[in-house]
């Protein structure tokens, strides 16, 4: 049997870090996935492996079975469940022994969060899990998120914990309960790669669409405004749980300072959701609209600035775009990564040809991509 799982990237509009200490954060997902098949194979075609293929990053691991089991002994769990200490000390002793090179030692923690979720929701069953991702990684587009929401999909499509028809062709989503069960169990593979998530960027991976978060808690928004956004790829690579816990330490150091911070972004987000569930046209045109969101964009950004996340290159970003008097923010951790660009309805081609190629010609990359649209979907094939 051999199933396909595709989860979206996201980007965040407004709220990044500050939702982590329990802010509003407002998220959409694009339609940039991290792609994932499941294949089980027959104890005597592999060699009793289970077998993992990075394909961007051109690794591949195997483990054989019967070690993943003496690691996790009675694993299987129907409902999710967190990675104990214990349990991260085996996951440690099956990835050390790996031949991650030095640059790209980051998909450690990837690696161990796709360990987990196999062994946790398929036990123990040769396979091989081939993973593909649109999306750059380690950018702040969400690709841990759609990477463990992928995952989970896959390895749950193939369990009777979920209802889905595996005659039906081309994709098919899940259900509510069964969504929410696919997006716990990628929330515990995001706690692997983030250390300490909130939890929106698997949200909003699983679920599609725009959606605010706060606390743990979705409210889907229906946007009543079409919004363009350029992302610039600043190309400087960054990890997300140390950005994490470099604010963490500073709300320590200052713990006044940021509960003001946080609240801040708390009425940025508000008056986001604010702005784009309004309908249109009511006494906002769509360019006033635009207007204040480009501003609550600028705001944020100087709050993450005072976050200390933001980075030379997000500066140099901000200053290009705002010849061109368009606003931005960077998205996700920060620390480099990506830039949102906000592309006004009225902005002709032309100066979005030049705010580019200015942009590109600073060795960024940069790409209008669709925002909103489907969460994580399945593909039982034949033909995908
Ligand atoms: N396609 C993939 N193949 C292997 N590992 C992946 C893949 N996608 C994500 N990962 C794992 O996720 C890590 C990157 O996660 P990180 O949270 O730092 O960045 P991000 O999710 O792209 O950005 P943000 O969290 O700011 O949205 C990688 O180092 C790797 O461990
Ligand atoms: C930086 C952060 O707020 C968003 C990363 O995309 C972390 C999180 O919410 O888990
Ligand atoms: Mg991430």
């Amino acid at each position: 049997m051999e199933v396909k799982a595709r989860a979206p990237g996201k980007i965040i509009l407004t709220g990044e870090h500050a939702v982590v200490h329990g802010s509003t954060a407002v998220a959409t997902s694009i339609a940039v996935y991290t792609n994932v098949s499941l294949r089980f194979t027959t104890p005597s075609d592999d060699e009793d492996l289970l077998k993992l293929q990075l394909k961007d990053t051109a690794l591949e691991f195997s483990w054989p079975v019967s070690k993943v089991r003496e690691a996790f002994p009675a694993q299987l769990s129907s409902t999710p469940t967190s990675c104990s200490v214990e349990n991260a000390k085996a996951i440690a002793a099956l990835v050390d022994h790996l031949s991650i090179p030095e640059a790209k030692i980051g998909l450690a923690s990837g690696v161990s969060a796709f360990l987990w979720l196999y062994s946790s929701i398929q036990g123990f069953k040769p396979a091989t899990v081939v993973v593909t991702s649109e999306l750059p990684l380690g950018a702040g587009l969400g690709s841990s998120a759609s990477f463990c929401v992928a995952l989970a999909a896959a390895f749950l499509a193939c369990t009777d914990s979920v209802s889905l028809d595996v005659n039906h062709q081309g994709w098919l989503s899940f259900g509510e309960k069964d969504l929410e069960l696919v997006n716990k169990w990628a929330f515990e593979g995001e706690k692997i790669i983030h250390g300490k998530p909130s939890g929106i960027d698997n949200t909003v991976s699983a679920y599609g669409n725009i959606i605010s978060f706060k606390s743990g808690n979705l409210t889907y928004m229906k946007s009543n405004m079409p919004l363009k956004m350029l992302i610039t790829n600043t190309k400087v690579g960054r990890n997300t749980k140390a950005l994490v816990a470099g604010v963490s330490e500073r709300m320590l150091r200052h713990p006044d300072i940021m509960a003001f911070v946080f609240s801040a972004v708390d009425s940025i987000s508000k008056e986001l959701t604010a702005i784009l569930k309004s309908p249109t046209p009511d006494e906002l045109t769509i360019t006033e609209k635009e207007e204040k969101i480009e501003e609550l964009m600028e705001m944020n950004q100087g709050l993450l600035q005072s976050m200390g996340v933001s980075h030379a290159t997000i500066e140099t970003v901000l200053r290009t775009t705002l010849k061109y008097k368009l606003a931005s923010k960077l998205t996700g951790a920060g620390g480099g990564g990506c830039v949102l660009t906000l592309l006004p309805t009225l902005l002709s081609g032309t100066v979005v040809d030049k705010v580019v190629s200015e942009l590109e010609s600073c060795g960024f990359q940069c790409f209008i991509a669709t925002i909103g649209g489907a969460g994580v979907e399945i593909n039982f094939g034949p033909s995908y």
